[in-house]
């Protein structure tokens, strides 16, 4: 069984890929990031009067992205306790890296999922975190 879904209670993919595919008791979640549903605005982001982004609250960001990560498994039948493996990119890892860290062990205590931590110069939207989240379902249907 292999099934793209697809959900308006997290961010509208920015290109040609659904929010999750499931295939079998697995779901690969495409990308995320902390743009707001409905609105692609970022928590936290502060632009000047040109509209220059001039700062963000990483806190505010890594919150969103935690809650968005959560719409789109409960659009796929899943659960957070289903998740086994996250991939976080961070556009700042020296400045981001600790509170990210915190916020990471609130949202992850007893989850035990695996974790890579990966740096990099820019996303698609200017956003400064994004996950990418791999699920293993229960064999029994919910
Ligand atoms: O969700 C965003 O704001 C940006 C993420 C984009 C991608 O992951 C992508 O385009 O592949």
């Amino acid at each position: 069984m292999s099934e793209a879904i697809r959900t308006d209670a997290a961010p509208a993919p920015v290109g040609a890929y659904p929010h999750a595919r499931r295939v079998g008791n697995l779901l690969f979640l495409s990308g995320v990031g902390p743009r707001q549903p409905g609105s692609n605005a970022i928590p936290g982001n502060v632009h000047d009067a040109d509209g220059r982004l001039v700062g963000y609250d990483i806190e505010a960001q890594c919150r969103q992205v935690f809650a968005n990560v959560r719409a789109v498994l409960e659009a796929s039948g899943a659960a957070w306790a289903d998740l086994v493996d996250v991939t976080v990119f961070l556009t700042d890892m020296q400045r981001d890296f600790a509170t990210y860290n915190r916020l990471y062990a609130e949202h992850f205590a007893g989850i035990d999922a695996c974790r890579t931590t990966v740096g990099i110069d820019a996303l698609p939207t200017p956003i400064a975190i994004e996950l990418k989240c791999i699920a293993a379902l229960p064999a029994q249907p919910r």
